[in-house]
């Protein structure tokens, strides 16, 4: 499945330093989004917040709302564990465990969340996420070899099939190719245009070609300067904000005049 998401008025905060000020955004399911804007105007804390996941930093807190398909991730009761699940996420940096093997990379989300899978179903498992990630094929010999053993692009298609195989309804990728050569950033942009068949994915990205290619919509954000809060500039069809942005900081920035 997969699931819209709404953010209303969202402030995120570090103890007391507001690093994003009032994002309003609403971000279809099924599509790719890209997250455009200079360094520090809070790109990946807007993105961290749609999963919860600034929260593992102490102080970190947001206010304002943030709706998946409709239901606020941040209300009462709602376990900030199984929303993760619900949104999963994928780093800049591959990071799979290093001394486990492909295969139980694959299935590390459901040895965390206490899932019990027979045989046969580790193996669906296994195999579906993996295809998912465009990476069986190339490992399918030897899923029982510690996934380090893999090339950085294939480790990122590693982390791509765990997060995919806890199947949930959105993706969101921070810099997912900054670590990759231009062939493995192909086969992950490749990949992108294939999840959003079945997943709602956001990416941060500081490659404009590459929001270009990948994405559907752009946001755009910015930062007045050090210490103002990052703030929510534009957002629109990628085709209208490389070629026809309404806001002059935007054009400067996609024109590289800037940033
Ligand atoms: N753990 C933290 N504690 C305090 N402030 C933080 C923390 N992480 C980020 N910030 C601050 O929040 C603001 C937004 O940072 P963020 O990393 O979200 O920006 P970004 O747009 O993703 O930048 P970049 O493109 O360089 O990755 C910056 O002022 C940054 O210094």
């Amino acid at each position: 499945m997969s699931k819209s998401i709404e953010a209303k008025d969202l402030n995120v905060y570090y103890g007391d330093f507001l690093a994003v000020e009032g994002v309003s955004i609403e971000i279809a399911s099924r599509s790719v989004t890209a997250f455009i804007g200079p360094s520090g105007c809070g790109k990946t804390t807007f993105l961290r917040s749609l999963n919860r996941m600034h929260e593992v930093l102490p102080g970190a807190t947001v206010s304002g709302k943030l709706l998946l398909d409709g239901d606020d991730i941040y209300g009462p009761g709602v376990d900030p564990v199984t929303v993760r699940t619900m949104v999963g996420m994928v780093f800049q940096r591959p990071n799979p465990f290093p001394t486990m093997s492909i295969r139980d990379n694959v299935l590390a989300g459901y040895r965390l969340n206490g899932t019990r899978l027979s045989r046969a179903e580790a193996d669906d498992v296994v195999e579906r996420s993996l295809r998912g990630a465009n990476l069986f094929n190339e490992v399918k010999d030897r899923l029982d070899k510690p996934g380090s053993g893999l090339s950085g692009g294939q480790q990122q298609r590693l982390c791509i099939a765990r997060t995919i195989a806890v199947k949930p309804d959105v993706i969101l990728m921070d810099e997912p190719c900054s670590a990759l050569d231009p062939i493995s950033t192909l086969a992950v942009e490749d990949l992108i245009a294939e999840l959003k068949e079945e997943y709602t994915v956001v990416i941060v990205t500081h490659n404009m070609q590459q929001a270009a290619r990948v994405s559907e919509r752009t946001a755009f954000f910015n930062i007045a300067g050090t210490g103002k809060p990052g703030k929510l500039i534009e957002y629109d069809d990628t085709s209208t904000i490389f070629n026809n942005p309404k806001e002059k900081s935007t054009e400067d920035y996609v024109s590289g005049r800037f940033g």
